[in-house]
This record gives C-alpha cells, sequence and structure tokens, in this order.
C-alpha cells in the first residue's frame, strides 16, 4: 500500500492521475458506440392521477402526466437496442449506468425537457454560490471540496485546500508516529463519535474501502444507546489508551453525539487517561464543541463549513479525515467525487448519468414518490451504501412543502442491503408481491484482485455466480414488469467509491428541481429534536415530584395519576407511565405496589431521597 504521503501527496491538483484501467477497462460486452438514436421502443401508458394524494391535486396540474404503463417492452432484440441507445459510459472512471430497464418512453422524456432545462440551470447557478438553501439562507457548497477552484469567492477556496492540506497532514503524521499517543506508542484505533451525516458516510467509505490490515482500525459511536457505547469501549479495551477519538459534529451540539463524546470522557476518566490528548474535533467554527475542544486543549480540531450540510459532508474532514487514517486513498476519493461532477454538467440529459437516475426517478415514482427504491450492491463491500443513500435521499427529498408553499408531502424511500443476500430475504415479495418499488442494483465486474481467483467448477467462479444471481434477479424481476436500473463500476476503490458518492448526490440535487424542492434542509428532524426535549423537560419533573413524595417519613408512594395531577401535567399521563415505567426498569424508580402491566395499579417511589433536589 502506498505511504499515506503518497495518499495525501501534496500537489494541490486533483488532476486524475493516469488510471491502470485505461488498458484493461471495457471487455468487449461493455464496449458499446455512444450514438444514441431516438425512437419510440415502448408503447406504454401509465395514469398518475389515481396514484396522487388528493392534496397534491392543485399541483398536479404541473407534473407532465405519464401514459399508464399497459407493460413493459419485452421483445429481446428491442431491448438489446434500448440497452444500446441508452447507455451510459464514464471512460475515465469505468463507469456505466444502465437505464434500460425503465420504461420511460421518448414523449415523456421531451416532456420532461424544460424542467430538465430548469434543473441544469439551477445546478449551475448552486455551483456559482446562489443561496440554494433559502429556507436556511445558506449556499449549497459540497461540489467546491473536490474542486476548489469552482468557489466562488477566493477566501473560500482557501479554506477548502488548507483543511484538506491539514487532514493529510495531521493523518500523515498520525499513521507515520509522528504524533504519538501519551505513552509515546503509536495510535491503532480510531473511536468516531457522531451520528447522521457525521457517520453514514464514514461508515459506508469504511466498510467499502478500509484495507484489511489498516494503520488504524475504526469504530463508531453512532447513537445515545449506553450498552452500545458499552460495547465499543469494552471492545476497545486497554487499546484506550492508543485510540484516536473523533467528535463529529456540524453544529456541534446534537444530543446524541454530545452524550457519546461525555460517555466516552467518562470512560477515560476511569482507565485514568487524559482525554483530550487523543481527542480531535470536527465541528463549525466556534461551535459547542469546537470552544469545548479549543478550551480543553484537545489534540486537533478540523472545520466543518455551513454551506456543507451533514448528508453531503463525505468529502469534506468529515468522511476525509477517518478515510486518511484508514490508509484510504482520499485524493483518489475527491477525483473520483470530481470527474463524476464534471460529467453532471452536460446539459445534454442523456449524457449526464444524474440527471439520467433523476429522470428514472421520476418516472418510476411518478414525480411524488409513489414507489420506493430499493438499493440493491452485489458486493459485500457496498453493504452500506444503502444505509448512506437513505439519508442523502429521504432526508433531501422527504419534505412537508415545495418552494413554492405548496404541500407535497414529497419523498423517495430507500431500502435495500446487498446481493446476492437480499434475494433470500425479500425478493420473494419484490417479484410477486405489491408493485410499489424499483430497484438499483450496483455490479462490481472485478470480482476479486487479480491473480486470487479459481474455478468452484469448471468453468464457473465464485463471482460467476454473484454476476448470475444479478443479472437473473433483474430479469425476473423485469419478466414481472418490476423496473430497474443498473449502476455498474469495474471494482470498489476510492476513485469509484468518490464517483458513485457524487453521482448520487448530483442525482438527488437535480431530482429536486424537477419536484420544486429544497433539498438542503432538515426542518422534520428539528421537530423531532424539539419532542424529546420535552420529554426529558417533564422526566425532570417527575423526578422531582416523586422525590418530594420519598422524602416524607414515612415515604409517600404514588399513582401515575397522583404523579401527572403533581406535575400539572395531566394531559401527559401516558408519557408520564411511560418515563416511570423506563426509571423502574433502570433500578431509578421503584415499584411500591402494582405492575408496570397495570398502568393504574402502579404506586412508585424512588429509592433515595435527595435532599438537595428538595431545595433546586
Ligand atoms: O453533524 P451534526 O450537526 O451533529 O448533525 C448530525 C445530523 O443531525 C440531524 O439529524 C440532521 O438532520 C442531519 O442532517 C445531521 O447529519
Amino acid at each position: 500500500m502506498a505511504s499515506l504521503s503518497g495518499l495525501c501527496s501534496s500537489s494541490p491538483s486533483l488532476k486524475p492521475k493516469h488510471s491502470l484501467w485505461k488498458t484493461t477497462l471495457n471487455p468487449p460486452l461493455l464496449k458499446t458506440s455512444l450514438t444514441y438514436r431516438t425512437r419510440t421502443l415502448l408503447t406504454p401508458t401509465r395514469s398518475i392521477a389515481s396514484d396522487i394524494p388528493a392534496d397534491l391535486s392543485k399541483t398536479n396540474d404541473k407534473l407532465p402526466n405519464k401514459p399508464k404503463q399497459l407493460g413493459l417492452e419485452k421483445d429481446p432484440n428491442s431491448l438489446w437496442r434500448r440497452y444500446v441507445d441508452w447507455l451510459y459510459q464514464h471512460k475515465e472512471l469505468g463507469l456505466y449506468l444502465d437505464v434500460s430497464r425503465i420504461g420511460f418512453t421518448d414523449e415523456f422524456v421531451s416532456e420532461m425537457e424544460p424542467r430538465f432545462h430548469k434543473a441544469f440551470k439551477d445546478m449551475e447557478e448552486l455551483e456559482k454560490g446562489a443561496i440554494a438553501n433559502p429556507d436556511e439562507g445558506r449556499m449549497v457548497g459540497h461540489y467546491w471540496l473536490r474542486n476548489s477552484t469552482l468557489a466562488p469567492k477566493s477566501f473560500l477556496k482557501t479554506q477548502i485546500d488548507k483543511a484538506l492540506d491539514a487532514v493529510c497532514d495531521f493523518a500523515d503524521q498520525v499513521v507515520s508516529g509522528k504524533i504519538k499517543t501519551p505513552d509515546g506508542g503509536r495510535f491503532t484505533q480510531i473511536l468516531s463519535v457522531g451520528i447522521g451525516g457525521s457517520a453514514l458516510g464514514p461508515q459506508f467509505v469504511a466498510e467499502a474501502l478500509a484495507p484489511d490490515n489498516p494503520p488504524l482500525k475504526i469504530r463508531f459511536i453512532d447513537n445515545t444507546d449506553p450498552a452500545g457505547i458499552d460495547h465499543q469501549i469494552a471492545q476497545l479495551g486497554p487499546e484506550l489508551a492508543s485510540t484516536l477519538v473523533i467528535v463529529i459534529s456540524k453544529s456541534g451540539g446534537t444530543p446524541e453525539t454530545r452524550n457519546g463524546l461525555l460517555e466516552v470522557q467518562q470512560a477515560f476518566r476511569e482507565a485514568g487517561l487524559d482525554f483530550a490528548k487523543q481527542g480531535v474535533a470536527i465541528t463549525q467554527e466556534n461551535s459547542l464543541l469546537d470552544n469545548t475542544a479549543r478550551i480543553e486543549g484537545w489534540l486537533a480540531r478540523f472545520p466543518m463549513f455551513d454551506w456543507v450540510g451533514g448528508r453531503t459532508s463525505e468529502m469534506s474532514a468529515v468522511g476525509l479525515l477517518p478515510a486518511a487514517l484508514q490508509g484510504i486513498d482520499i485524493r483518489e476519493m475527491l477525483a473520483g467525487a470530481a470527474l463524476m461532477d464534471e460529467a453532471n454538467r452536460t446539459t445534454v440529459l442523456r449524457n449526464n448519468p444524474a440527471a439520467l437516475l433523476a429522470l428514472c426517478w421520476y418516472w418510476a415514482s411518478e414525480g411524488v414518490g409513489s414507489k420506493d427504491m430499493v438499493v440493491l450492491p452485489y458486493k459485500d463491500s457496498l453493504l452500506l451504501f444503502s444505509r448512506y443513500l437513505q439519508q442523502l435521499v429521504m432526508e433531501s427529498l422527504g419534505k412537508e412543502f415545495d418552494l413554492d408553499g405548496n404541500r407535497v408531502n414529497q419523498g423517495l424511500t430507500v431500502y435495500g442491503n446487498k446481493g446476492s443476500t437480499d434475494q433470500h430475504a425479500y425478493i420473494q415479495q419484490l417479484r410477486e408481491g405489491v408493485h410499489n418499488f424499483f430497484v438499483t442494483f450496483i455490479e462490481v465486474l472485478r470480482d476479486r484482485p487479480p491473480g486470487h481467483d479459481w474455478e468452484l467448477e469448471p468453468g464457473v467462479t465464485c463471482g460467476d455466480y454473484l454476476f448470475g444471481m444479478l443479472q437473473g434477479t433483474r430479469s425476473a424481476l423485469y419478466a414481472k414488469d418490476r423496473e430497474s436500473i443498473t449502476v455498474t463500476v469495474q471494482e470498489v476503490t476510492p476513485r469509484s467509491v468518490g464517483a458513485l458518492i457524487g453521482l448520487y448526490e448530483r442525482a438527488v440535487g437535480i431530482y429536486a428541481s424537477l419536484v420544486n424542492i429544497n433539498a438542503y434542509h432538515q426542518p422534520g428532524v428539528e421537530a423531532g429534536k424539539k419532542a424529546a426535549g420535552e420529554v426529558l423537560a417533564l422526566q425532570k419533573r417527575v423526578l422531582a415530584v416523586l422525590n418530594e413524595a420519598s422524602c416524607k417519613q414515612p415515604v409517600e408512594p404514588l399513582t401515575i395519576e397522583e404523579v401527572a395531577d403533581r406535575c400539572h401535567a395531566t394531559e401527559d399521563i401516558e408519557m408520564i407511565y411511560k418515563i416511570i415505567a423506563h426509571m423502574a426498569a433502570n433500578d431509578r424508580a421503584l415499584i411500591a405496589e402494582g405492575s408496570c402491566g397495570s398502568p393504574r395499579s402502579l404506586k412508585v417511589f424512588l429509592g433515595e431521597c435527595n435532599v438537595d433536589e428538595l431545595f433546586a
């Protein structure tokens, strides 16, 4: 494996290096002419009127009418022509996109042209620094991360370049041993503490690209589950002393991440370790986390920018630092994304892979999310791609209102794990059950590194089975009019992973324009955070009421009704019961009478009286 310095060579250019694949790329099967002929291969008709929820009716007239789909083209010769006509190839990346098994018609494509024209314009303005996130008054700049010359201001370019160099330099020093653990050894582990976009990208990339023996092995705390946190710390054991803890939070205030940090710091105290000497923060400048890390003198701090959303932050320090510490070539990741970005700047729909994806999504889900997107990578290392896409797609597209204030309840549901494994779980329903999905296959042509392959039986390798399962499933689904897209890469490398990330980031952005929504905010998540805060506030009141009753002589066990009454929250009685049941299950409230199964029978008190609390 190249030394890390090679991975983060100081050359600022992201100019793609000569690709080894150029000579071996394009096996005959995939060599195709790129000429397209427009002809109507299909005569499907498909009505969307019946599928659209009533409250969409007022915006319905803005959606192009799609012909009712009578059944997809099944003639092999016609299908082959469609396959060849619509096959997209990115030569440099060795990436292909097959949209032939999505039944859109030429008429539909023509009808959509004006929307795509607007979408391409929107994307051009976005990259020039427009306020593409109007609800939060922010620019949207994740594309600048892999080509800082695009940044609309020189100071932004400087910020991006400096952050990237800092990531490379720090990772180089840690991996080479120049930056040592407090006891003078090498760091061997990474414990990443973060959630949502501050975890899903790093988790996807680690699963996809981490070498078998990385310089530092990564594990994640991505939730506020105490047992899950204990498990990760227990697995570290004595290696906690050589663990770099990277705390990632753009806002710097996400409760789950803050709790993870406090729990880890407690573990460090119990182990007699100085957390600050092993702590790294990745957050916005002057956030609570940034100020904490600065004041406590943590080992390092890296910036997140307000114009990079959590779900599109993999190409920022959020994703690049963990990846570099694992020995992953982050320059190649950036190069792959940059090449894909460049390809997606064409306004010729058929030559724009992200636009082709958006076209398929719109056709398949009727522009209203009427069908789910099942993501099926036929490669173990891409297992977490669907989880990553769940946030990228659903947090971007799942919106109540469009940009004109119409209630649209938009979205596109994503699920899936990997093939062929999932064939033994739910493909039965996909083929014969409710037809509420379309599939995206992710095909990886290289089965295993050269020189490692062998035949399980004459002429057949293990990888042939995987290939056959993918193709067989695609055919079997299509035979039942189940549509699918296939994205093909040569192998799973930093460059192809970077390209996949860039492809879907752009497809989401283009699709959002097609359906006229803001893809870059997440108001719904704030509502959940607020509600969680209200539960905790109620819990504090319940504890205070129970404490007062428990400090009496004799102790006064209370019923749920009495607790609700004394909290002046009788309308929250069910939540109060749940809070008490949770406390009882954790030995923090004692049941004097009754049982949790009969809420009205319950009488509870606290095991001990906290006199200080009485007068708090
Ligand atoms: O990185 P943070 O500020 O901690 O946010 C972590 C996550 O929080 C929320 O769930 C947002 O909706 C996500 O977009 C974000 O990735």
